[in-house]
């Protein structure tokens, strides 16, 4: 049973996406009173515009890839032609379909958490929250001259969980038809002849590498020497041949000064004489946090340079009734570390057992086919001496599988700690890598040795036999 002083607790999250959803939810566990103010949708940014219409749209984009991949174990495609010879059929895809789809299965999931948060006692309000000091927020409805203000909340702890929007340069406004954000790409009915994606990193990525499965002519404007900036230096190079050998077009060091329309053209000036022409452009250039003009600074709290709010590992800022969680936040821009985030800041608020974020265990995925997973440290960080450690790559063209089903690209990475083997780390290249991360991420949370991990039997034969495999490999001959 909830103590008084827990049902007593005012707890008031501002922002409903799996940073404000997860605080929510463990707040009413605690019998608190909690109040969640969101302006869209429960669920927020994640569930209605970035992760989940992202990766229902990759996993078209994989349906599709596999029809390639069973022509190359022998599946044969054909339809007998008006005169009984056979024809290869078309593939193609209904973007339009696809698109309802994916908004449905958004606006359900959201529905669903909605429901979630009812049940469990949360009283949701609708409109645009504010800060009013450290222990108020004032809900409004509208804009400009119409707005209004509907609530005013009392809190003993604030959640802020506002998230962050897509970044717009200056000279490359998104118009919503052929220049446009990531928000922006499911209201397009066909699929672009010819989608320019610039920005290479996570966002850019992903995207470029549906819409090649999906059959568009796709150009990457990378402003860096390689794509995915900051990841696994040998993942971002495996990926950028896959996107070579798929047709599409990568032009590194090259930073769009300008994206202008002409009717059903879209030009990209990169600086330096060269104009690439599309049908559309998908501007991924990053986010900027949501934190302007909602009081944070006026009650105190402090923001980084890019606007970002200042927390420590429980998720509290420089105000003590404030805490911030997710993409509003200076932490990760996960999904997952948000919901951790959201969770430990409500222990922390309420005084229960509360383990502090640890960002280095964080296991994460990005959608690209093939699918690049990564936990711990990483060989970067291991050569550039922040970090002991042993580095193992393992192709998975040498696992029985991997052969058997024609997976041509792909590779596990573990990192041991010199001596010990105590696995600090890895990299998982290859088809669903965001399954088979799970046992390298168990066995950093739980520092199991190389050992620990080669003995645990794997399935024979499997892809995650190639995590053992390289376990093994890595086992340490004591004198
Ligand atoms: C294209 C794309 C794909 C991604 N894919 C993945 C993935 O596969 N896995 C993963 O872990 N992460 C992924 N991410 C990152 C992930 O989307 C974010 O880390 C996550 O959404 C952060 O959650 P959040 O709780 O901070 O809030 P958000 O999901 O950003 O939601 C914030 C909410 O706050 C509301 N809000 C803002 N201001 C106010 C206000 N003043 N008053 C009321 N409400 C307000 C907004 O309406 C919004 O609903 C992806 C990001 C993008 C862009
Ligand atoms: N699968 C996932 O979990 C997933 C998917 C998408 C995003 N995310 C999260 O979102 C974060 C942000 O990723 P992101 O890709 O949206 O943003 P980002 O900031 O990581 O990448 C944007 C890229 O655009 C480049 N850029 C900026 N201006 C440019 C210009 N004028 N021309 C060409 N390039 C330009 C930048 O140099 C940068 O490399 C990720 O780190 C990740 O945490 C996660």
């Amino acid at each position: 049973m909830p103590s008084l002083f827990e049902r007593q607790h005012r707890i008031v999250v501002l922002g409903g996406g799996p940073g404000g959803y997860e605080a929510a939810l463990a707040g009413a566990q605690f019998g608190a009173d909690v109040t969640l103010v969101e302006r869209v949708g429960v669920g927020g940014s994640a569930v209605l515009t970035d992760v989940v219409p992202s990766k229902t749209l990759i996993a078209t984009a994989e349906a599709a890839g596999a029809i390639g991949d069973a022509t190359d174990l022998g599946v044969q495609f054909f339809a007998r032609g008006e005169s009984g010879r056979s024809v290869k059929p078309e593939v193609t895809v209904n973007l339009r379909a696809v698109n309802q789809r994916l908004l449905r299965l958004a606006r359900q999931q959201s529905e669903d958490m909605k429901q979630q948060l009812v049940k469990a006692g949360v009283r949701i309000v609708v409109g645009d929250g504010r800060l009013d000091g450290p222990q108020r927020v004032v809900v409004s409805v509208g804009s400009g001259k119409k707005r209004t203000d509907v609530d005013t909340c009392d809190a003993d702890t604030v959640i802020v969980a506002v998230g962050a929007s897509p970044r717009e340069l200056d000279h490359a406004k998104p118009d919503g038809e052929r220049i446009l954000t990531w928000k922006q790409l499911y209201e397009i009915d066909d699929v672009p002849e010819h989608l320019i994606v610039v920005g290479s990193g996570v966002t850019g990525a992903e995207f470029a590498s549906a819409y090649t499965a999906l059959g568009a002519k796709v150009t990457l404007v990378s402003s860096r020497d390689q794509v995915l900036p900051g990841e696994d230096a040998d993942a971002a190079a495996l990926i950028e041949r896959v996107f070579r050998r798929n047709g599409m077009e990568l032009l590194s060091q090259s930073r769009a000064q300008s994206v202008v329309r002409d009717g059903d053209v879209v030009r990209v000036d990169l600086g330096d004489g060269r104009v690439i022409e599309g049908s559309h452009v998908l501007m991924a250039v990053g986010s900027i946090p949501n934190t302007a003009g909602i009081g944070l600074e006026e009650a105190g709290v402090q923001l980084t340079e890019s606007g970002h709010i200042r927390t420590n590992r429980v998720a509290r800022t420089s105000i003590p009734s404030i805490y911030a969680v997710g993409d509003c936040s200076d932490s990760l821009p996960l999904a997952s570390v948000a919901s951790m985030q959201g969770r430990t800041a409500v222990f922390h608020a309420l005084g229960d057992a509360v383990s502090p974020i640890e960002l280095r265990n964080v296991t994460s995925n990005i959608f690209t086919a093939p699918e690049i997973a990564t936990v711990g440290w990483s060989q970067k960080q291991i050569e550039d001496g922040v970090a002991q450690g042993q580095i193992y790559k393992l192709p998975l063209a040498s696992n029985p599988r991997a052969k058997m089903q024609g997976v041509k690209d792909g590779f596990i990475k573990l990192f041991a700690r010199t001596g010990s083997g105590t696995v600090i780390g890895g990299v998982v290249v290859g088809p669903k890598a965001s399954e088979l991360i799970l046992p390298i991420a168990l066995a950093v949370e739980h520092r199991l040795t190389v050992d620990q991990l080669a003995r645990a039997y794997s399935v024979y034969p499997s892809l995650s036999g190639a995590v053992t495999d390289a376990a093994r490999a890595m086992h340490v001959v004591h004198e």
